[in-house]
């Protein structure tokens, strides 16, 4: 290791992902894909659909194992499911039989914490993202911006050093979507979680993170990384009709719009 230097929270380096089609074809999703994630890094990451997003995000699980390169996590090679690493993916994981306050207990009790303890801690993270008076609502009565508060809490209660996303809002209204943009930005800056956030949508990239990475239409490899240079705290309601961002957009755009464009021609062919 370089004397001083930090050690990244995420590193995949020079992977590829190879699957087998059910047709027994070879299908490579990465090739030589390389992603750095320094410590309290908001990294969002867009490319056209089915390229090879969320099996970016399995290798970090270890839900999936690379078939060449690596993939470390703090530093060591990511073997099996790390508990520093939180999930909020876009189906919530919310269990529709138990309340909100059993669903955000439910980490911590299962990770050893005393039941008073693990339900003062839930109680607390539920008003942190303002659901204090639907603690023993179901999910099946809550709106999905409620949902998804909850998801928030259930993930940032067991304290992950590292966040992984895959298009969380994507099911959201706009307006709620904004809100949770502004929610998850506040929890992010008090938990100083290195992020990785999947997304279609390049300006809600923009708005939320500190580097966009862009990736080529299958199988996926780095085509550009942009870091994003606008001030935090973001009102993310506003930052859209700040110029920087309109910039961003369009440079952005122009480098996204051709792989969005190759994977349709193909998908067409
Ligand atoms: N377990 C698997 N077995 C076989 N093929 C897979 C498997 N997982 C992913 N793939 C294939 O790998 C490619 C990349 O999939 P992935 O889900 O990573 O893309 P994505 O960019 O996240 O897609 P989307 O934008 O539509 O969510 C796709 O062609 C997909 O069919």
């Amino acid at each position: 290791m370089s004397e001083g230097k930090p050690i990244p929270a995420i590193e995949l380096i020079n992977v590829s992902r190879r699957f087998l089609s059910p047709t027994g074809k070879s299908l490579t999703a990465l090739r030589d894909f390389s992603m750095t994630v320094e410590r309290g890094e908001f990294v969002a990451v867009v490319g056209p659909t089915g390229c090879g997003k969320s099996t970016t995000l399995n290798l970090v699980t270890g839900l999936a194992r690379p078939s060449a390169g690596e993939v470390r996590v703090m530093g060591e090679p990511v073997n099996g499911i790390d508990p520093r690493v939180g999930f909020v993916f876009q189906t919530d994981a919310l269990f529709p039989w138990r309340s909100v306050v059993d669903n955000v207990v439910a980490g911590p009790r299962f990770r050893g914490r005393p039941k008073a303890q693990a339900y003062a801690d839930a109680r607390d993270w539920l008003a942190r993202v303002g659901l204090s008076r639907f603690e023993t609502h179901y999910p099946h009565q809550l709106s999905g911006g409620m949902r998804k508060r909850v998801a928030l809490a259930q993930t940032f209660i067991n304290g992950p050093e590292i966040l992984l996303m895959d298009e969380p809002f994507s099911a959201l209204d706009v307006q709620t979507r904004v809100l949770m943009h502004e929610e998850l930005l506040r929890l992010w800056s008090q938990a100083k979680a290195s992020v990785v956030f999947v997304t279609h949508d390049l300006e809600e990239a923009i708005a939320l993170a500190d580097k966009v990475y862009v990736l080529t239409a299958g199988p996926a490899t780095v085509k550009s990384v942009y870091p994003i240079d606008l001030p935090r705290p973001r009102v993310v309601a506003d930052i859209r009709y700040d110029q920087r961002f309109i910039d961003y957009s369009r440079t952005i755009w122009d480098d996204l719009k051709e792989e969005v464009q190759t994977s349709y021609a193909r998908a067409a062919a």
